[in-house]
């Protein structure tokens, strides 16, 4: 549909009626064909009366006009003056959480307009269209070609790359190879040369990224430098409901584009010789087995995990460990004040480039030591015998409708963690499953809710079994966990909170 089909927006037309008056003079461009384009408050108007017609309807006398339109400043994807030409890229809504680039191209009369005017009130409509978020960003993009069935390939080419051609992005593009590639992608990647890595697959890319700017000597300086973003083409697409509420393609890569450079809290786990970062979470118990142990059931597909979690809660299964913590806070209430006084602050956004102090700048020194030193001791101990669940998250969305974890933040500073007794009884657990997708589950008494700064488990009993850690599985031995707060870079929308509802 071009957009001289586009039909008439009722309370665009009102409010374009209502606002024009009170604009300033500069605010408005006359274009071609006596067309005017308006920047209003938070969208653009094109007035264009040359199709406006009076129709009669139900036999009253209405004005209808199939080209006169407003779109929000957020879809404009970008602007630019080319032989006396005014060309507007945006993206248009298809259907719900769908967009597609769409082009209006308008002739200039230098007479009438004066070229510094014109490119005066592009470069206006450009800062209204970007506030904060950096134009023309320069892409590195890695797609799983296993990734959602095999489609993250078609979906990245038909959904995501026209966006970002549209918005003037810089973008170079390259399948992986193997498990591990995107590992030695970025570990030897110039992070001069691009302002973020896109991983069009699920949440194993995006670790994989971290891991690989971990083993560099200036991991620090590429954690800053180069945000990390997700283009969904995986089946759990955590990162994206996270930092984009969204798993729509097409609508990630607009919400890329407009994304804003934001620090995020990353946490290193230690295990007998071993350092690694995590984005997402950690997951011992019946949370972990039902992801990583059900790989037999991929078939099934998300209702797998479903699967997987029910039989073993029917069987009451437990997961005996002794966990460690450097506690912050247990308590629910103080979590959910100091969430609302992080939602009130806006804290500064990752400078493009990085700071001065991270230049040349490997991984921060662990603060508590590894899984092989002694138990700090202003630590707390619990030993379990009854544990069904351990679940540490970073961030609040583990999938689609799963809020696990309302009161986590991206920069907070802090891990969250969440276990749940095995001794709870079967319904009451199953009621807690439904009080996940509709609400309630952070309130449930037998939700233990912890805010820690570090934490040690040491699994007990059994030969072998399944720890996850940001959806992959990680040998069976005990491990320790520490969070370096903003130590990474990722694009979010909101620049400083996860799109999930809060713990209210
Ligand atoms: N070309 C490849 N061949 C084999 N494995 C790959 C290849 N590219 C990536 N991988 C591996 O695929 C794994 C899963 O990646 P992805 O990020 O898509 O997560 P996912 O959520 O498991 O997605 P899905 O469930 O749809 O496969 C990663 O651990 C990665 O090492």
């Amino acid at each position: 549909m071009s957009a001289d089909e586009v039909p008439a927006d009722a309370s665009a037309a009102k409010m374009a009626a209502s606002d024009l008056g009170e604009l300033s003079p500069d605010s408005s461009l006359a274009v071609g064909n006596n067309v005017t384009l308006t920047l209003q408050s938070d969208a653009l108007f094109v007035n264009d009366p040359k199709t406006k017609k009076d129709v009669r309807y139900c036999g009253l006398q209405v004005v209808a006009s199939t080209a006169s339109q407003s779109i929000p400043f957020y879809d404009i994807l970008s602007a630019q003056i080319s032989d006396s030409a005014l060309i507007l890229k945006y993206a248009k809504p298809v259907v719900k959480d769908d967009y597609t680039p769409s082009t209006l191209t308008y002739a200039l009369d230098n007479g009438q307009t004066p070229p510094a005017k014109a490119e005066a009130w592009v470069e206006q409509l450009l800062k209204s269209a970007y506030g904060q978020a950096q134009r023309n960003k320069r892409l590195r993009v890695l797609i799983n070609p296993h990734g959602g069935k095999g489609y993250a390939k078609d979906l990245y080419n038909e959904y995501a790359a026209p966006m970002f051609e549209a918005a003037g992005c810089k973008v170079d593009v390259e399948v992986t190879k193997y498990s591990g590639h995107a590992t030695d992608i970025a570990e030897k990647m110039d992070i001069d040369a691009y302002d973020a890595i896109l991983c069009c697959s699920g949440d194993g890319l995006p670790y994989e990224v971290l891991n690989g700017f971990a083993k560099r000597a200036d991991a620090a300086e590429a954690l800053a430098k180069v945000a990390i973003a997700m283009v969904p083409g995986g089946s759990g697409n955590a990162m994206a409901w996270n930092l984009f509420g969204t798993n729509s393609v097409s609508l990630t890569a607009l919400n890329i584009i407009k994304g804003l450079r934001t620090p995020l809290d990353l946490v290193s786990l230690t295990q007998p010789g071993t350092r690694t970062l995590s984005f997402l979470s950690q997951s011992y118990g019946m949370i972990a087995e039902s992801d990583l142990g059900t790989e037999h059931l991929r078939w099934m597909g998300a209702a797998r995990f479903t699967f997987g979690f029910l039989t073993r809660l029917l069987r009451q299964v437990t997961y005996p460990c002794d966990i460690s913590f450097k506690l912050e806070t247990d308590s629910k209430q103080v979590m959910k004040e100091r969430y609302l006084e992080y939602k009130k602050q806006k804290p500064p956004l990752r400078p493009i480039g990085c700071s001065e102090e991270v230049i040349g700048q490997g991984l921060p020194a662990l603060k508590y030591g590894t899984v092989d030193d002694a138990v700090p001791s202003d630590w707390q101990t619990i030993s379990t015998d009854t544990l069904s669940n351990f679940y540490a998250g970073n961030m609040a969305i583990m999938s689609a409708d799963v809020n696990f974890f309302p009161a986590a933040a991206p920069n907070d500073g802090l891990i969250d963690v969440v276990m749940i007794d095995g001794a709870i009884g079967r319904m009451r657990a199953l009621s807690m499953m439904t009080a996940l997708e509709k609400g309630g589950f952070f309130d449930y008494p037998e939700v233990e809710v912890r805010k820690v700064h570090a934490y040690r488990l040491v699994p007990r009993g059994g030969k072998d079994g399944y720890i996850s850690v940001d959806g992959e599985r990680i040998p069976w031995q005990p491990f320790q966990v520490e969070v370096h707060p903003g130590l990474g870079t990722v694009l979010s929308k909101s620049g400083h909170l996860y799109e999930a509802q809060g713990p209210i």
